[in-house]
């Protein structure tokens, strides 16, 4: 955009800030076609941008060059080897002569190119409007009305000074009308000033030229309307110092000319001064602008810069992950170095591997061939081979032949036979379909018999519900039955004897076969006839009454079946003591418990009896729920141990004297619960472990104490909550034999002594029980308080008497027996007195037996 000189410039001739034009409005392309046009040499591309154009201008050639073409000579340049500002400066110092607007040397040294494009701009519409093509020098000499002359260089500004207040002084007088010094001093003044002016016109001669040409009419016309106003600072000054020195060299009456003309230059100074005072205000401004700018730009720099060293920052770290990564390519390369060199001594290997696999080759190749060859040879051996079972082939083929067509001989006949049998068959089936019609009627009258029995099926299974219901009935009176039963039963038992001796005859031991037997009868009513080998007549022969005599044949299960009644008697709540009495190895203890535990056939009245117990309560378990808990003492010399004690016999026990409700008489004897027989045989082992067994001279094992296995029962009644309480007590009894024939001394008399003793007590108890005596000796012996509550009152008391048969013990069988017959001798003694007595017990045992299976 083109910008013209009145809006580009204030009235003083400098820029207006307020309407500063940017840069960017000038049209830059005017600008360089006006130098191009003025400069030819230029040559400048009309495109060319504000930096280009700046480079062109930088070192002032183009400035003066262009003021010089337009005025000739105004400036002298220095040559274009001396540095540019001399000719920039050279060029704005004409612009000052010029008065026109111009910019700073530092504007176009640092690339502010405004200012000198709205300089060059003013430069352009000033020299375009003071008449287009001519030279600023014409134009002045015109508008100063100067004669054509030559311009000097150096004097240019005094002659144009010279010229300006030469000839033209017709113009100064038209112009002197219209000034207001003119009216107020009319013609007269006009003289005055001419007289002035050439005084100072003489004055400026005599200064040897120095104002020579500032004439008189060039002062008049300066004076006129604003002549000042386009005057040089330098020729005012001239003007004044002129004026100055004639009015002092002519002290004449002029003074008030001479001030009015001094006070016009000074108002024109003063008014320049203050133009420049706004000029350089403005300029300020401007500076201050440009100093913001600079100062923007600053930051924008160290933003710059800041970001600069962010990004060297970054950089830095960048260049550390790059050596970092050059490392590890390093690393790498060195690893794929090593792999390569691997690789190579690998492939390496693997040739000379190949080297010897080729080798291989050509052997196995050779080898191969070698096989073929064979096989080719073999394959034409089995060839010939082959044809040769070929040719037995079709031999056998040929016999086939033969053979099939025997058989096909043979296949008619066997047809021919097949379908003589198919005839038979067929009458066979007919005839069976005879037979199978005949079944269906059969079947028939079978339904209608299965028919008629389903019928009477109904009516019986009728009658069953009734016959059921009367059973149901029945169930509900079993236990009332059963109760009545159990007491019945019991009381046949006290008919029978609640003390009952029986006698058991041990057979001869082997080795001892031919020695003479002590015993001359068995009576079948427990009759024993003992006889002396040594007397004669009627004291030989001696008989015994005891419940019942088991001969030496008499098998265990025999002996126990007199005894099973009694342990049906524990579980309905009795208490009942077996126990086994004679001397030593006359067989208590195979009574008792049988030389074999592990045959069932030998076992003893014990394990008999703690087996049928078990067996009962259980076939009794859905009516009564039994508990059974098992003790076993020892006495020995009188004092009690417990045999089943984990501390083992050693401790005393104490005997309570009365009967306990819970029927223990040795309360301090641990209690073991048992659930079977095989738990009681364990403890009854553990028992005869722990029981003190010595020598003697009759039997080595004799025992020299007594061992009391007591069962207790306790059973309550389901129905009616009833508690039954009964024990067994299982005795083995210390030998009975004589203390002399023992010869036993010392600690073994004693022992002898003490079994002796206890066993008289045992004897006395039963004897007066039997007596039904008012005082029965429980107290003498430890062994009749332990047994006390199975020996007297409902207690019911089974005693075997054994014998050793041999001659050498008939005085220990006789005895014996007179202890038996003690015990038991008024028992039976009352029935023999009784012939009834006898029929009775005979019934009470057919009635026993009939109970027995009943019961079970
Ligand atoms: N009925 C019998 N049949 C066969 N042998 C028997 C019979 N009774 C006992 N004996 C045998 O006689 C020997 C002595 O028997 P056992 O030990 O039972 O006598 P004991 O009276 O218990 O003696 P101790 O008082 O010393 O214990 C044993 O060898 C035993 O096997």
């Amino acid at each position: 955009m083109d910008i013209s000189p009145e809006r580009s410039l204030s009235e003083n001739g400098g820029y207006d800030s307020s309407n500063e034009a940017h840069a960017d409005d000038v049209n830059i392309q005017s600008l360089v076609e006006w130098l191009n046009h003025a400069l030819p040499h230029l040559n400048m591309p009309l495109d060319a941008s504000e930096e280009e154009l700046r480079a062109y201008l930088i070192d002032g050639t183009v400035l003066c060059s262009i003021l010089n073409k337009f005025c000739p000579g105004l400036v002298e340049m220095r040559g274009s080897s001396e540095p540019g500002p001399e000719n920039i400066r050279k060029f704005l110092a004409a612009m000052d002569e010029l008065a026109l607007p111009r910019f700073v040397l530092a504007d176009i040294q640092e690339g502010y190119m405004e200012p000198v494009l709205q300089c060059l701009v003013t430069l352009k519409t000033h020299i375009e409007f003071n008449g287009g093509k001519e030279s600023i020098r014409e134009h002045l000499r015109r508008r100063w009305n100067l004669p054509k002359m030559e311009f000097s260089e150096g004097i240019y500004n005094s002659q144009v000074d010279t010229m300006t207040y030469g000839e033209n002084s017709s113009i100064y007088g038209e112009e002197r009308q219209r000034d207001s010094f003119d009216n107020k001093y009319g013609s007269a003044s006009a003289a005055l000033v001419h007289d002035v002016v050439h005084n100072l016109s003489e004055m400026f001669q005599q200064k040897q030229g120095s104002y020579a040409d500032l004439s008189d009419s060039n002062i008049l016309e300066l004076m006129k309307s604003n002549g000042l106003d386009n005057t040089s600072t330098r020729t005012l000054f001239s003007l004044v110092n002129r004026i100055l020195e004639e009015s002092i060299e002519r002290k004449n009456g002029h003074v008030h000319h001479m001030a009015h003309i001094v006070k016009k230059v000074m108002q024109v100074i003063e008014q320049r001064v203050s133009t420049q005072a706004v000029n350089l205000k403005d300029q300020n401004n401007l500076y201050k602008v440009r100093l913001g700018k600079c100062q923007s730009r600053i930051k924008v720099l160290e933003t710059l810069a800041a970001g600069t060293t962010e990004e060297i920052r970054v950089l830095l770290s960048q260049l550390q992950q790059i050596k970092i990564e050059k490392t590890k390519i390093e690393e790498k390369k060195k690893l794929e170095e090593q792999e390569l060199l691997r690789t190579k001594q690998e492939k390496i290997q693997s040739d000379i591997e190949n080297s010897t696999l080729k080798h291989e080759l050509e052997i196995a190749k050779t080898t191969h061939e070698e096989h073929c060859l064979l096989l080719q040879v073999q394959a034409e051996e089995t060839k010939v081979e082959l044809e040769k079972k070929l040719k037995e082939l079709e031999c056998f083929l040929a016999e086939s032949m033969k053979r099939v067509k025997e058989l096909e001989s043979f296949s008619e006949s066997k047809s021919q036979r097949w379908k003589s049998k198919e005839g038979s068959y067929r009458s066979f089936i007919d005839y069976q379909s005879r037979d199978l019609k005949e079944l269906r009627a059969a079947a028939d009258s079978v339904k209608h018999e299965i028919l008629k029995a389903k019928r009477s099926y109904a009516e019986e299974f009728n009658f069953l519900g009734v016959k059921l219901k009367g059973l149901a009935d029945a169930a509900a009176n079993y236990h009332s039955v059963l109760a009545e039963n159990r007491r019945l039963y019991n009381e046949v038992q006290d008919l029978k004897g609640n003390i009952r001796v029986y006698c058991r005859i041990r057979p001869f031991l082997p080795g001892q076969s031919k020695k003479r037997t002590t015993v001359e009868y068995i009576g079948e009513n427990g009759e024993l006839v003992i006889s002396n080998p040594s007397k004669q007549g009627k004291d030989s022969h001696r008989l015994f009454k005891l419940n019942k005599v088991f001969g030496p044949a008499a098998t265990q299960e025999e002996v126990f079946l007199d005894t099973q009644p009694l342990i049906r008697s524990v579980l309905d709540g009795y208490n009942v003591c077996i126990f086994a009495y004679g001397q030593t190895g006359s067989g208590k203890t195979y009574t008792m418990s049988g030389p074999n535990m592990t045959s069932q056939e030998d076992w003893g009245v014990n394990y008999r009896a703690l087996h049928d117990l078990f067996q009962i309560s259980q076939n009794r378990k859905s009516s009564i729920s039994y508990e059974v808990g098992v003790q076993m003492v020892e006495i020995y010399n009188e004092q009690v141990r417990d045999l089943l004690s984990s501390d083992g016999p050693h401790r005393r026990l104490g005997i309570w004297s009365t009967t306990q409700p819970n029927g223990l008489a040795v309360p301090d004897a641990s209690m073991h619960a048992v659930t079977s027989t095989a738990d009681v045989l364990e403890l009854m082992r553990i028992g005869l472990m722990n029981r003190a067994v010595g020598a003697t001279a009759l039997n080595e094992r004799s025992s020299r104490s007594h061992s009391v296995l007591t069962i207790h029962v306790y059973g309550m009644d389901l129905e009616t909550g009833a508690v039954l309480r009964g024990n067994l007590h299982l005795v083995d009894l210390a030998g009975s034999e004589r203390v002399d024939r023992s010869e036993a001394t010392g600690e073994r008399l004693r022992e002898a002594q003490h079994i002796n003793k206890s066993l008289s007590a045992l004897g006395d108890v039963i004897f007066s029980l039997a007596q039904k005596s008012q005082h029965v000796p429980y107290r003498n012996s430890k062994l009749t308080q332990v047994l006390q509550s199975s020996l007297g009152g409902q207690a019911k008391t089974l005693m075997f008497v054994q014998l050793n048969p041999d001659v050498d013990s008939y005085s220990e069988t006789i005895s014996t027996l007179k202890f038996a017959e003690r015990v038991s001798g008024v028992e039976l003694g009352a029935a023999k007195s009784n012939k009834e007595g006898r029929n009775i017990r005979e019934l009470m045992e057919q009635v026993e037996n009939l109970f027995i299976h009943q019961y079970l």
